[in-house]
Order: C-alpha cells, then sequence, then structure tokens
C-alpha cells in the first residue's frame, strides 16, 4: 500500500499543460491521498482522508508543483491564485495548527467529557494554589504584579493598563482641576505630554515594564491622547497569554490520554533509599512521592518539571526515578547540555548505583572513539545498558533504543529548538522528567498549580550555609588572599572570566604566588580530551585552581571548591552570575564568592543595579526572590517554551503575568464548544454553476465535489489540504468553484465556532451561536478588522452584524467568509471540547 506520508508522491498537473513536461500515466490503485489529488510534501498529509477504494487513473509528473498550473478558465477580476482569501485563510490554518498537528494525532485527541472532568480537577487544585497565594498576599499587596508607586524611581519605565508604557517623573502633591485640596500624584511622562494619576489609582494600574532581557528597554512611550496603538499591543498580549494557557491545557489533555500500564512499586526501592547518605528536606521528599505516584499509580506517562534552586538536591529525584524504571527492566537515558555536566551525572549514578551490579551505566560522549561509540551504540540498541547519560547526541537517529521507559533531562533551557522539539515527540511516549535549576517565582508555580506537574524544591538541604558574597573593585591583594584562604583551609577555587582571552594571563599571575599547586585552564574551544581530563583533575582535588570561562555555569558539583572568583563582573547576566555562584557552597562548608569589577566609575547604572541584585539576595534560597524581581521569565520559559518573548515585549513581563493569572484562573470561561458540521446551517441561497470548461478538465466532477464536502465534514485541516491540492493540480478555480469552496469553509469554521446557523435580512447579518458573551469579547476584540469588529454585536444566543448596504449574494458571502475567518483565528486561544 501506498504511504503517503512516508515517500512524497509525484506530483499532479492538469493534463492542458502538458507540452513542456514529461508526464505519464500512473496506476495507482488505493492510497491514503484522495482520488485524483496528488499528495503534498506536509507531513501531516493524508492524516484524515479516507481512501477511496476505487483504483483509478491520474497524471503525474515529475517536476515538483511548486507553481500552479494557470488555470484556463482565470476570469477578469479573479483575485491572483496566490493571495485570494482561501489561500490566505490556509496558509494561517497551516502555521496555527501544523505544529500542534505533528505532536497530536488525530483532531478529536479529547473527548469532551474527559476534557469536563479535567477542567473540574485543574479548577480544584488552582483553587488550592490560589488560596495560598492570597494567604501572602499581606506581605506583597495580593498575589499580582503591581507596582508599589513608591519604590520606583525617577526615569523607570511603567505600564498604565489603559494608557500604556511611559516614564516615572515623581510622585508630588498637587491640586485636582476644581478641588482646593491638595493630595499626592504619581506623574508619568508620555510621548505626547505628562501624566498625572493620583497614587490610588497608581497601586490599581500601575506595572513595571522588566523585559526578559535586561538591557531592554522599549520602542518608544505610548501616548496619552491616542491610546490605540497601545490597545492592540495589549490585546495582542492578552491573546498571546490565552493560546499559551490553552496550549498548556491541550497538551495536559493529550498526554493524560497515553496510556502505558503503570509501574510496580517495587520492595527494592527501601533498600535504595536507604542508601542515600543524607535526610532529605521535606520538599525533596515531595517530590519523591509526586514522582513515585507519577510513575506507580497513573497511567499517562509522566511529564514532570523538578524545579528547584542550585544545589537544593534535584540529583536525587532524579536517581529515584531511574530506579523504579530500571528494576522494572526498562532503559533510562539522562540528557545534559554539556559533556562536563554529563561526565558528572554519570559519575553521581554510578557512585549510586554501585551496589547494584546488574544494573548497566554508559556515558555516550564525544571524548570517546569511533569504535567505543560504536561499541555504545550497539549496547544500547541491544538492551545491554540500562542507563544512559550523554548529551544531545542521544537524540540522534543513530542512537536506538531497545526498551526506553524513561528520559531525564537537565536544564531543558539549554538544548536547540530541534533538541526540544525530539523531546516534546519522546513526551507522548515515554516517561519524562526535567530538572531545571532556574527558580520559576512561587507565585507562578502555585497559580499554575493542576495546569503543568512540576514540583518545587525551595528549601535547601540542612547544614548549608548562605554563601558570603563580596562585591568591589579588582585588586591582586583581594584576588591572592582569598585564594589563599581557601586552599589553607584545604580547599579549591574557581576563578571565572568572561572571555578565553585573558584566561592564560591570570594563569602567569597565579604560578607567581602559588608556584607549588596545580592549576589549570578550562573552557569549552579545549580538545574534548584535554577538558575532561582537566574536570576529572578537578574533582578529584589534584588541580586546586581551575582557571575558566563560564562552561562551569550549571550542574557542576564539586564540593569541594569553595571559592569562586569572578572577574569582570559586570560582564555577566544576573541569572548567569546567580548560577555562578551556585558551583560553591555545595556542602556544609562555608563557601564565598568574590566579585569584581575594574571600576566602578566605568559601570553603566544598569550593571551597577544587577550586580546589587545580586549582593542584595545573599541568603540561601533567595534565587526564587531574584527570579521574582528579575529573572522570572526564565522560569517562565521553563514552564511555556521560550518563544513569548516578543508577546512579552509588547506589554512587559509584570503586565504579562498578571494576564496569564487571569487567565489561568478563568479558562474553563473561555470555551468554545463546537456544533456538528452537518448541524451548522448558512441561509445564503446562492447556488455556484461551475463552467463545462472547468468540468471537463475534472475527472468525476461529482466525486471530487463529494471529496469538498467529506473534507469538510472531517476539520478545517482536511478542507485546507483539499483545496491546496485541488490548487496544485488543476490550477486557481473559477469564481463558481470559490464559492462553492467558500460555502464549505463558512460551514466548517461555523461548525467550530460553535455556530449553528447564519442568515441575512436585508442590511443584518445573524449567526446563532451557543458561545458566550465572554468568549465573543475576546474573539471580537482580538479582530484586526475595525470594520468586522464595529459591526458586530452580541446578544443572547446571536451574533447580530449590521452592514452599511445590502450586499448581493456573492459579496455577502464574502463578507461572512471575511469575518469568520477572523473569528477563527482566535480560536487557537479557547478551550475547544
Ligand atoms: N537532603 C540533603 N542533605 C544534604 N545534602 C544533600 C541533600 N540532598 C542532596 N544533597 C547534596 O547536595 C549537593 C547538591 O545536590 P544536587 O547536585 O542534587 O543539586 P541540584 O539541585 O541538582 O543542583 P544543580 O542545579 O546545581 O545541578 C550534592 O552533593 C548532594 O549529594
Amino acid at each position: 500500500m501506498a504511504s503517503a506520508g512516508a515517500s512524497p508522491l509525484p506530483n499532479l498537473r492538469p493534463k492542458h499543460r502538458s507540452s513542456s513536461l514529461r508526464f505519464f500515466s500512473f496506476e495507482f490503485p488505493y492510497s491514503h491521498t484522495f482520488p485524483n489529488l496528488p499528495s503534498s510534501k506536509c507531513p501531516c498529509h493524508a492524516q484524515n482522508w479516507k481512501p477511496s477504494r476505487s483504483a483509478r487513473t491520474i497524471a503525474v509528473f515529475t517536476e515538483a508543483s511548486r507553481y500552479p498550473p494557470e488555470a484556463p478558465w482565470k476570469e477578469k477580476g479573479d483575485s491572483p491564485s496566490n493571495a485570494d482569501d482561501i489561500s490566505v485563510l490556509n496558509e494561517r490554518i497551516r502555521k496555527e495548527l501544523g505544529k500542534r498537528r505533528g505532536l497530536r494525532s488525530g483532531s478529536n485527541a479529547v473527548q469532551s467529557a474527559d476534557a469536563e472532568q479535567y477542567i473540574k480537577t485543574v479548577k480544584l487544585q488552582q483553587r488550592v494554589g490560589l488560596l495560598k497565594l492570597k494567604g501572602n498576599a499581606n506581605e506583597k499587596g495580593g498575589f499580582g504584579y503591581r507596582v508599589d508607586p513608591y519604590s520606583l524611581q525617577p526615569g523607570d519605565y511603567v505600564v498604565h493598563r489603559k494608557v500604556g508604557i511611559g516614564r516615572f517623573v515623581a510622585i508630588k502633591f498637587d491640586v485636582w482641576k476644581s478641588s482646593s485640596e491638595s493630595s499626592e500624584y504619581v506623574f508619568i511622562e508620555y510621548a505626547d505630554g505628562m501624566a498625572k494619576l493620583p497614587v490610588k489609582q497608581a497601586y490599581r494600574m500601575l506595572y513595571r515594564y522588566n523585559l526578559p532581557n535586561e538591557n531592554r528597554r522599549p520602542r518608544a512611550l505610548s501616548k496619552l491622547n491616542d491610546t490605540s496603538a497601545w490597545e492592540k499591543r495589549r490585546i495582542k498580549g492578552k491573546v498571546a497569554v490565552q493560546k499559551m494557557v490553552v496550549d498548556l491545557m491541550e497538551l495536559y489533555l493529550h498526554r493524560l490520554k497515553q496510556k502505558r500500564p503503570p509501574y510496580c512499586k517495587t520492595p527494592a526501592m527501601i533498600e535504595f533509599v536507604s542508601l542515600f547518605p543524607y535526610v532529605p528536606t521535606q520538599d525533596q521528599k515531595q517530590a519523591f512521592i509526586d514522582i513515585e505516584k507519577d510513575l506507580t499509580e497513573r497511567e499517562a506517562p509522566m511529564d514532570r518539571l523538578i524545579c528547584g534552586d542550585v544545589g537544593f538536591g534535584k540529583t536525587e529525584v532524579a536517581l529515584r526515578a531511574i530506579f523504579i524504571v530500571v528494576s522494572a527492566g526498562k532503559q533510562a537515558m539522562v540528557l545534559a547540555p554539556t559533556i562536563v555536566l554529563a561526565k558528572q551525572h554519570y559519575d553521581v549514578i554510578s557512585e549510586r548505583f554501585s551496589s547494584y551490579h546488574h544494573i548497566h551505566i554508559g556515558l555516550l560522549s564525544r571524548f570517546q572513539t569511533k569504535s567505543e561509540k560504536e561499541e555504545h551504540l550497539s549496547l544500547i540498541k541491544n538492551g545491554d545498558l540500562d542507563i544512559i547519560v550523554g548529551t544531545h547526541a542521544l537524540l540522534g537517529d543513530r542512537v536506538v533504543y531497545n526498551r526506553l521507559g524513561l528520559l531525564v533531562v537537565d536544564e531543558e533551557q539549554r538544548f536547540g529548538v530541534k533538541q526540544k522539539e525530539k523531546i516534546a515527540s519522546l513526551k507522548t511516549s515515554v516517561d519524562v522528567l526535567t530538572l531545571s535549576a532556574t527558580p520559576i517565582p512561587r507565585t507562578l508555580y502555585l497559580a499554575l498549580t493542576g495546569f503543568r506537574d512540576a514540583s518545587l524544591i525551595s528549601t535547601p538541604p540542612p547544614e548549608r550555609v548562605p554563601i558570603k558574597t563580596h562585591l568591589s573593585a579588582y585588586s591582586n591583594e583581594k584576588v591572592l588572599s582569598a585564594i589563599k584562604f581557601e586552599i589553607d583551609r584545604g580547599g579549591q577555587v574557581f576563578y571565572v572570566l568572561p572571555r578565553i582571552k585573558g584566561l592564560e594571563e591570570v594563569m602567569e599571575f597565579l604560578v607567581q604566588s602559588f608556584s607549588d599547586i596545580r592549576i589549570a585552564i578550562a573552557h569549552g574551544k579545549q580538545y574534548s580530551k584535554q577538558l575532561e581530563e582537566t574536570m576529572k583533575m578537578f574533582a578529584l582535588g589534584d588541580i586546586k585552581i581551575l582557571i575558566c570561562t563560564n562552561i562551569v555555569e550549571s550542574g557542576l558539583n564539586i564540593q569541594n571548591a569553595n571559592t569562586i572568583i569572578i572577574q569582570d563582573v559586570q560582564q555577566f547576566g544576573l541569572a548567569q552570575l546567580y548560577q555562578l555562584r551556585g558551583r560553591v557552597g555545595r556542602a556544609d562548608k562555608e563557601a564565598y564568592a568574590f566579585l569584581f569589577y575594574p571600576d566602578k566609575e566605568l559601570l553603566s547604572e544598569q550593571a551597577l543595579e544587577r550586580l546589587a541584585a545580586i549582593d542584595e539576595y545573599q541568603d540561601l534560597g533567595q534565587g526564587f526572590q531574584l527570579a521574582e524581581r528579575d529573572m522570572g521569565i526564565r522560569g517562565f520559559g521553563s514552564i511555556f517554551g521560550e518563544q513569548q518573548s516578543g508577546d512579552i515585549g509588547n506589554v512587559g513581563v509584570d503586565l504579562f503575568f498578571e494576564m496569564l493569572f487571569e487567565s489561568l484562573s478563568k479558562v474553563d470561561e473561555h470555551r468554545v464548544v463546537s456544533v456538528p458540521y452537518k448541524d451548522s446551517q448558512l441561509d445564503v441561497n446562492i447556488t455556484p454553476r461551475l463552467s463545462s470548461e472547468y468540468i471537463s478538465n475534472i475527472k468525476n466532477p461529482m466525486e471530487l465535489l463529494d471529496e469538498a464536502e467529506r473534507a469538510a465534514e472531517i476539520d478545517i485541516w482536511s478542507l485546507m489540504q483539499f483545496t491546496e491540492q485541488l490548487r496544485q493540480q488543476y490550477g486557481k478555480e473559477p469564481r463558481p468553484m470559490e464559492v462553492f469552496l467558500k460555502k464549505l469553509y463558512v460551514r466548517r469554521m461555523a461548525a467550530d465556532l460553535g455556530i449553528s446557523r447564519i442568515y441575512a435580512s436585508e442590511k443584518t447579518v445573524a449567526m446563532k451561536t451557543n458561545m458566550s458573551k465572554k468568549v465573543f469579547n475576546l474573539m471580537s476584540e482580538a479582530m484586526k478588522s475595525d470594520i468586522h469588529r464595529n459591526s458586530l454585536t452580541y446578544t443572547g444566543g446571536e451574533i447580530m452584524a449590521e452592514l452599511l448596504v445590502e450586499l448581493p449574494k456573492e459579496q455577502l458571502l464574502n463578507w461572512i467568509f471575511q469575518c469568520l475567518a477572523e473569528l477563527y483565528s482566535s480560536l487557537a486561544a479557547l478551550v475547544k471540547y
């Protein structure tokens, strides 16, 4: 049987275009494609096509069909084939739905009843989370992200929910127009004037304008007298937030549909647990319970995020998950972002599993020779390795697993787009545990309760002491005395620079003073063997001082290294600095971080602010506060993916978060219940007559029309595929056919939007719908065309449109098509079950 998805079939062109092209007849007995039409190269192609059972002869040619054939029936006034309404809509559908369909097969992935139950559970769980947040409300002035106006400094950028981005000037006493009493006002500069806001109102409406990237500033200030541009940005942000939430929810629902038998609770676990040399913290205990439940009580594969500050003990959580899976005879893969970290994980795992001789552990690394690598690949394939550790190389096609059960991903945000896609595709078939050292704000975590499986480790292991951080201008003496102190107490030192250039110079300087100890250089451009050797010797304690770049940034755990010196600290980002500092203080010894800048005079205001923050947040676990203030967005990235920075840029992080909370807590209100296609009625009396020229060119025209109807009945994706392929084969259709197709699109879109009937009377178009007013508001707000938006109103169960004039039938159909297409573009932001 020919498989359309696997090998693209040759493309079709109509017979009348044969002159310059080689074409031949092709007997095509039974295919996944629909009759007469060719397969496209789309990976999702033909997913929904029910094959026609009859054998048929089709024309095939060898040239790619990038250029749709020119249609002989093209009429004056026809829109060019690549920019008409249908192709614009098709393109959008492909863009918006394509990715999701790659991840989820079938359009009815989740049954409405399942979804209902799930939404209920989520709401319940979330209420608990939100209650906890409200419990903290007094300390933080509510769980919103609004700013305390008194904390603003002149020049700070702020966002007013209704007006947009401005610059804070001052808080001063002033009088309100007619009143003689003076009170305090917040003065904000906008592009076209100064706004004066009562302090009380400022508390309700103002946000700080933060961006994920600390160096970015808003492109322009908003205008007081024309808020339309701001309004557009705000709505864009709101819809983006909604889409993210719905996407998260759909992924979750989809995953719940996947099934695998739960793992057995193994008695051997008791022994494994007893071999952990520490008393776990409360948060660790909870995380152990969470993963054990995921693996042994649930049928849906696990997709849990273990989120915790640097050095707070996430690794043990992963080790226990690995133990459960491996004890059941499955393989576990541990994926690390760098080879140095992969090696460290390998060492830790080998040590922790050292009493289990039957569990075989392997490290796939670029340090290995070709034959070593081949050997490892065959061990993995034959199932002779139970735990496989490595970098992204483990995701390559050459790595064939025997019975992969668990994937542990360390610091997923550090992998590339392709690798993340691969990880996402694995999530439907294996259990996945993701470790993230980037703290997520507690508020975000609690608000997400129920939407994303996450365990938060926010308490440090006992006896951990805060890292003593010293920030000062560079001096040789300070460097030497810090190193001397550490070496004298038997410890080791990280010496970090922002660039490779300069490492040698530091080396020369240090060997003069510490000639009797081993000092080495490490950076990412070194030969792998050399780097491996250096890291190994540093881990063993043979090397006492490691001069390096931020290659040591995340995850490295060397308990005896308790002093870190960071030179040219102003060149590092706050998050990076936080991670770097976390390399020390990973045991119960007091640890020190010395942060040196060259000369305070040379530092920008921003750099000073950043450094002040790292200085301020020295206590253990303050990473979370830091996250809340400056890098919440990174933690946010590990929950939602990183693509949203553009949307966030529109409104700033704080307002974006607030919108996110609103959207999360209202997810059940933003729900569209589709109606069956057959029940969606279009009462616009227009019957297109296909020309004989067009019909004569088509084999089985009646069947083609039936196919179109069937495609529309399946879903919009199928209808899009149908029209695209029709055009590939026959060129842009003549107007009557376009009308026919548009009617199908209108009914399909209407059905998806929960619209059961569309009818017109003089200048009025009415659409009977089950959608709520809230949903209608969201959809119409997001409409790009003012004309469409302004003409629509919602009155209990009906959307009414008032047109300026009564339109002829065909134009009316076009209007309805456009209007629905606009409403349709918000569908991704709505729950659709
Ligand atoms: N409950 C505990 N009590 C004392 N020490 C612990 C405890 N849990 C873990 N540790 C130790 O703390 C150190 C840091 O733990 P681990 O490497 O798991 O941190 P992590 O959260 O993975 O940090 P990173 O994000 O930096 O990788 C390890 O040496 C580990 O053995």
